[in-house]
């Protein structure tokens, strides 16, 4: 499929919108352009206003003030929405459909649909086409929720959180159906509280706090705000040193040269968790970007959990 050109090329453009619910404002002047073929990572915390600029995105609302259009098009507009296919956060499928004709029945909306076999090949659940989507299990279901996005081979596709209660193999298989998708030309922009997943997947990285775009950029720019590299070591007491540094062979050469007994040296760079708290919690000490600091000195570990973003850890 060819990437899409429109009047300036732009896929998605979302122009200094604001959008209440009550006295919640879930989006606040926010602007997003995307290009033809990008594929971009929305990240925040729980709450921050990302369902909510998809629901923009796709139609199903509109804004208060400020513009959404689809491919040059109103997204309300059927015209428009036939270009886009949805994941949203909770699917409701018919419970006594079998899978094959759920996916024969959303496909029958489009005028070249992706044949049913060849749709759920792509997804790893052939086998499941003669199921009643009722007795399919969570991760099951998700993965039908995830291909019925791609029935109508669409040319953008928005994805809520797609792999949300997978399991490590349909996280990865799923991975490599939405990889495919985008090598094919498809835009895609999704959602995901998995950093690991953001950073396996997007190109781009757009964090939203609080309604407000915090940050928009590639994810290496993004990782870059972080500054410095992590050199972590257990030192002659056997205690784990970690020291975030601008130039890691630099105090590596500094640490050799001082005599200090090491063991297990270790370099990383920064990772996506540790842009993300810095972003929407400032910098946090012992984090300094670009610090570096001598060999003797000590700083904050690291954080060492699984990249699960949690909204503890972020307000
Ligand atoms: N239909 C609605 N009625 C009232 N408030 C809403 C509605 N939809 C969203 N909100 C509020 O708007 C804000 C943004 O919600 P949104 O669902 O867009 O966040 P999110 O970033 O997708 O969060 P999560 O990661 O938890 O899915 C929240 O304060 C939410 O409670």
């Amino acid at each position: 499929m060819k990437p899409d050109h429109h009047d300036d090329g732009t896929v998605v453009s979302v122009t200094d919108v604001t959008r209440t619910f009550g006295d919640i404002l879930a989006l606040d002047h926010v602007s997003l352009d995307v290009g033809p073929g990008e594929l971009v990572g929305l990240l925040g915390p729980n709450g921050a206003g990302k369902s909510t600029l998809l629901s923009l995105v796709s139609g199903l609302r509109r804004p208060d003030t400020g513009s959404v259009r689809l491919l040059g098009q109103d997204p309300t507009q059927p015209a428009a929405r036939i270009t886009l296919g949805m994941t949203p956060q909770e699917t409701g499928l018919p419970a006594t459909l079998r899978v094959g004709e759920v996916v024969d029945f959303v496909g029958g909306h489009y005028p070249d649909p992706v044949p049913t076999p060849e749709l759920l090949a792509q997804f790893g659940i052939e086998d499941l086409a003669r199921r009643q989507t009722g007795s399919l299990s969570g991760g099951q279901k998700r993965r039908l929720a995830v291909a019925l996005a791609m029935t109508g081979r669409p040319r953008v596709v928005l994805l809520d959180e797609p792999t949300t209660g997978l399991d490590v193999a349909g996280r990865t298989a799923l991975w490599d159906a939405i990889r495919a998708c985008h090598r094919s030309g498809v835009t895609v922009l999704l959602t995901s509280h998995y950093l690991e997943e953001i950073q396996a997947l997007a190109e781009r990285v757009v964090v939203i706090d609080q309604g407000r775009v915090l940050a928009d950029d590639s994810l290496e720019a993004i990782l870059e705000r972080v500054g410095g590299t992590r050199v972590s070591y257990a030192g002659p007491d056997g205690t784990q040193r970690e020291h975030v540094v601008a130039d890691s062979d630099e105090f590596v050469r500094d640490l050799v040269r001082s005599g200090t007994e090491f063991k297990g040296l270790e370099i990383r760079r920064a990772s996506l968790e540790e842009a993300f708290t810095q972003l929407t919690e400032g910098t946090r000490s012992g984090a300094r970007p670009g610090a570096t600091p001598g060999p003797g000195a000590q700083t904050d570990d690291a954080p060492q959990d699984g990249g699960h973003l949690t909204e503890g850890a972020n307000r």
